[in-house]
């Protein structure tokens, strides 16, 4: 048995409703669940483990995918159903990034057909996330404007000041630690990838692999000046391991420590927290993917 778990918000979309009975038609065993608060998707996929549902397919946006993800890992390894994706959010970031379609019909008949891949799932704390978390002012803007984060990287320096004073930015000083590193930051955007993009289409992490056991983690440290400003961003297009303000590395955990509490999003979901650890589960998950996935290494099962 397969379970939708899907968005109330996208309940009564005729291409939603038309992509399940054409699914049942074909002989798919499909039963539907709808949300209609925050929590349910995560309580559906746990119910639907434990009545023994081969798949559960989180239909939303990459919001309901975090929430099916952590009512998945509830369970234990050898109960949790595989996983599959029907977007309906407005970002989709990690649909986009792993390659699904993104019609409904389309998208529907792939995440009930494609082969299931190991996934790992990096942990927040009490938190999973299966895309990507990041924190500091990217975390702050992006959560206000879907735009946020692409106008901070992406926008033109006006645009950059303008988010700045509009947010009252201040830097997050803290203590970054991770395997084979440990450094004072005083963060401006941090970034831990497991998928490759956030904040409606920002690669923040673009070389980020969902089953290598490791976290793609990008830091942008704080800035005092225009000038400094720009060349915080001249060197993000060159990406150094260890430049004057980016710093990209990979690692299986980190840990923060902060003096105040960091505003972080989990998927898209905000959360703040002042000290944190993240770890990964390896192949915690089984995801179905495309094939020719760009975000997996590993053979289809
Ligand atoms: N019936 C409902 N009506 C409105 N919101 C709901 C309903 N059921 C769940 N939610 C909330 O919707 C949010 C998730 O929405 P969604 O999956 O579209 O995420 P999103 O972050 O908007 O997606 P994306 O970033 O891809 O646009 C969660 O906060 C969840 O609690």
């Amino acid at each position: 048995m397969t379970r939708l778990i899907l968005n109330g918000k996208a309940a009564q979309w005729p291409a939603v409703r038309e992509a399940v009975f054409a699914c049942r038609r074909a002989g798919t065993e499909l039963d539907v669940a709808v949300t209609w608060e925050p929590g349910d998707a995560a309580r559906w996929a746990e119910r639907a483990g434990g009545a023994g549902a081969g798949r559960v397919i989180a239909a939303g946006g990459d919001g309901t995918v975090n929430e099916v993800v952590n009512g998945l890992m509830r369970l234990p390894a050898g109960r949790r159903p595989g996983l599959g994706i029907l977007p309906l959010g407005s970002a989709n970031d990690l649909a986009h990034a792993l390659g699904l379609p993104l019609t409904p019909r389309a998208a529907l008949e792939a995440a009930l057909t494609q082969a299931l891949r190991p996934v790992d799932v990096p942990r927040l704390g009490d938190r999973h996330f299966l895309n990507m978390a990041t924190g500091g002012f990217g975390a702050e803007i992006t959560t206000s404007t879907p735009k946020g984060l692409k106008r901070l990287l992406g926008g033109g320096a006006y645009s950059l000041i303008g988010a700045l004073k509009a947010w009252q930015y201040r830097p997050y000083p803290g203590r970054l630690r991770w395997e084979g590193g440990e450094r004072e930051a005083s963060l401006f955007v941090l970034a831990l990838g497991n998928g490759t993009r956030s904040g409606g289409g920002q690669r923040l992490t673009p070389s980020a692999c969902m089953d290598d056991g490791l976290l793609d983690v990008l830091v942008l440290r704080d800035f005092a000046s225009l000038r400094e400003m720009w060349a915080m961003r001249r060197e993000l297009q060159r990406r150094p391991a260890r430049g004057r303000f980016v710093e990209t590395f990979r690692t299986p955990w980190l840990s923060f420590e902060g003096r105040d509490p960091l505003p972080l999003t989990l998927d898209g979901e905000p959360c703040r927290r002042r000290a944190f650890d993240v770890e990964v589960a390896p192949g915690a998950l089984a995801l179905a993917a495309p094939a020719d996935c760009p975000l997996l290494a590993g053979a289809p099962a």
